[in-house]
């Protein structure tokens, strides 16, 4: 298994907010973290990118502890992808694929061309090459995203932390994002997400961790883990979980809040 949170506590020194969370995931996986505000996944983003300590429990990486790991070899096996990244300069979208590679040289050396190489390479993974000369400050949302997953690729992290990534696209990029995820998982990437939408889960995801104040409601497939009533005592409101198939036949799932002033009519 290439990551292991066993039985995890930690918070930022006054009192734990994680309370025992444990899952697992390994090359070839989406795992979606779910649940309400502030119920801990960006904490727990924190303690597997070592910005947090761990203040029980364990984080492996191939069964090694993550404090046994130095910054700099963390650093090349994790790539986090911020949910909105602005930088103060306009750098070009090539550069800034390149500074993923920053972990693979020193202070004193400047990119070589097989820097500049990979950072192609990266881009042409995500359909972002005819972006190379773009300065990033001039992209959308959709577009930067998908700079930042080539900016990951480069850095040769294996497991990418993505916080909300659909947050604030619309339909189609949502919809490009959802599926260059997807194929990274296919290529191996192990992908870790946070989101607020049920369904992803059901769509790119292969594991989830439900969470609920620090707790884990529930860990396993979507299908298994994401129902009716599972979702109900996460977000206190009705939900209704319903399977159907898209124009293709392909099986799709989609939750709904119940309306619950509706009930009356
Ligand atoms: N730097 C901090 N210092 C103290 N408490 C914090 C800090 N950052 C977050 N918290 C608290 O930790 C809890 C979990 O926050 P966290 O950001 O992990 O939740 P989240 O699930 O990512 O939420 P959201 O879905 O709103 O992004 C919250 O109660 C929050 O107020």
């Amino acid at each position: 298994m290439l990551l292991e949170i066993e039985n995890v506590f930690g918070g930022y020194g006054n009192g734990d907010i994680l309370k025992g969370i444990s899952c697992s995931a390994d090359y070839g996986d989406v795992l979606c973290l779910l649940g309400p505000n502030g119920c801990g996944k960006t904490t727990l983003f924190r303690m597997i990118l070592g910005s947090l300590p761990v203040s029980n429990g364990k984080i492996k990486i191939a069964g090694k502890n993550i404090s046994d790991f130095t910054t700099k070899t963390l650093a090349n096996m994790i790539a986090y992808i911020p949910q909105y990244h602005s930088p103060v300069f306009a750098y070009t979208v090539l550069d800034m694929v390149i500074m993923g590679r920053a972990s693979h040289f020193s202070a004193f050396e400047t990119p070589k061309e097989p820097d500049q190489e990979a950072a192609f390479a990266a881009l042409e993974k995500v359909n972002a090459l005819p972006l190379a000369n773009r300065k990033y400050t001039s992209l959308s949302g959709g577009q930067r995203q998908l700079v930042l997953i080539a900016r990951a690729i480069c850095q040769s992290a294996k497991i990418f932390i993505m916080d909300e990534p659909a947050a604030n696209l619309d339909y189609a990029n949502h919809q490009l994002l959802m599926e260059v995820i997807s194929g990274l998982a296919n290529q191996g990437y192990c992908i870790i997400m946070s989101t607020h939408s049920p369904e992803h889960p059901f769509s790119v995801g292969n594991k989830v961790l439900l969470m609920k104040s620090g707790k884990v409601m529930g860990f396993g497939s979507p299908k298994e883990i994401i129902t009716s009533e599972t979702l109900q005592s996460v977000y206190d409101i009705e939900m209704d979980v319903i399977t159907t198939h898209d124009r293709y036949g392909r099986e799709r799932t989609i939750c709904l809040p119940v309306n619950s002033s509706a009930k009356t009519f």
